[in-house]
């Protein structure tokens, strides 16, 4: 099988542009998920302390080591810091709970989850009695401050950003000594983020798309509210190319430059959603798909709209 493109990170680093997520990836599921995975091809795994799954990606990581299908050094683990986390001396210990977790001891890239922290050392999601999210107000730059010494002891290789929006990237990058690769946002033809792109390109961090089929899954989509796999445009061009719509999805961003993760725990989906590599989108069908761009957010995290540091709010892009 043709191998997934590998991008060079502006540290030097290469990630693979083609990566397993796991959110909502049930413990129960997801240790074949990322076993089939990996007997595919898979290289890349996306992980997150707030996805509860840690411990069982960590167990089907080190399943395969130990089957001697692949080594540590062939794989690229990624990770997020959660936000109840972000005041400096919680980071280093949220890091080695998630090393902990994943029986790793290094992560290949750790990305600060969110710019907006919440209250620390309760709950996830901490509410009060109104069910409204308690905010911290600790700058996310105090906590890439944190971040910079665990990676210069080697805990994480690389460090990132996710869903920070242009003006936060900036702030990031003039304060960082240790300067981000990577911001993972949400990314598919319905927000197709080409200003977030550029922006973030001409400063040396690539993108890696979250959410790439749609997330049809995501627990705040209404009943029957149009999915986006479920486009007829998207439906005519993947039966004129004879693939999938995930297919093409997916072939969108690799065709983009965009490292992308979609999520599947079902067997026959981690397999297709990996056989895009045989095939290119035309320029034209990029540029169709482009033209589909509606600024569609399907991940708006209302819950903490008012937060100071909210991404989505104020600032354009
Ligand atoms: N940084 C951040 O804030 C965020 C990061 N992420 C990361 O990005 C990953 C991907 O995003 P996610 O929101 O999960 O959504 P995706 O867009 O990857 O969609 C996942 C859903 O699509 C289904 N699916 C997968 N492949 C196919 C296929 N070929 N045909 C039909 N349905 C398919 C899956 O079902 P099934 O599993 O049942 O097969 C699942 O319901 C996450 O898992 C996570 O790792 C996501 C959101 C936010
Ligand atoms: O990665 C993510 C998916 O789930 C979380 C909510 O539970 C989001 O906050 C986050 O962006």
């Amino acid at each position: 099988m043709v191998k997934v493109p590998v991008i060079k990170l502006s540290n030097g680093k290469p990630i693979p542009q083609l990566g397993l997520g796991t959110w909502q990836s049930k413990p129960g599921e997801v240790v074949q998920a990322v076993k089939d995975a990996i007997d595919i091809g898979y290289r890349h795994i996306d992980c997150a302390f707030v996805y509860g799954n840690e411990p069982e990606v960590g167990e089907a990581i080190s399943a395969k080591i130990a089957e001697g299908v692949v080594k540590r050094e062939d794989l690229f683990i990624t990770s997020k810091l959660w936000n109840t986390f972000h005041r400096p001396d919680l980071v280093r210990g949220a890091l080695l709970k998630t090393l902990q977790n994943l029986k790793l001891d290094y992560l290949d890239l750790y990305l600060i989850h969110w710019p907006q922290a919440y209250k620390e050392e309760g709950e996830l999601f901490p509410a009060d009695a109104d069910g409204k999210i308690q905010f911290s107000d600790v700058d996310y730059l105090d906590t890439w401050r944190a971040l910079e010494p665990l990676a210069r002891e080697g805990l994480a290789r690389s460090l990132g950003l996710s869903n920070f929006n242009s003006k936060q990237v900036e702030r990031v990058l003039q304060a960082a000594s240790v300067k981000p690769v990577v911001n993972q946002v949400e990314c598919h033809p319905y927000l197709n983020q080409k200003r977030l792109q550029e922006f973030c390109e001409a400063r040396g961090i690539k993108l890696t798309a979250y959410s790439p089929l749609g997330s049809p899954d995501r627990p705040w989509a209404k009943p029957g509210e149009p999915q986006l796999m479920d486009d007829p445009k998207l439906q005519t061009l993947a039966a004129r190319l004879g693939k999938t719509v995930a297919q093409i999805l997916i072939r969108y961003q690799i065709e983009r430059g965009i490292i992308v993760i979609p999520k599947s725990v079902t067997r026959s989906r981690i397999l297709s959603n990996y056989q895009v590599l045989d095939f290119a989108l035309a320029p034209e069908d990029v540029t169709l798909i482009d033209s589909f761009h509606c600024n569609g957010r399907l991940v708006p995290m209302t819950a903490s709209l008012g937060h100071k540091y909210h991404p989505f709010e104020n600032d354009e892009f």
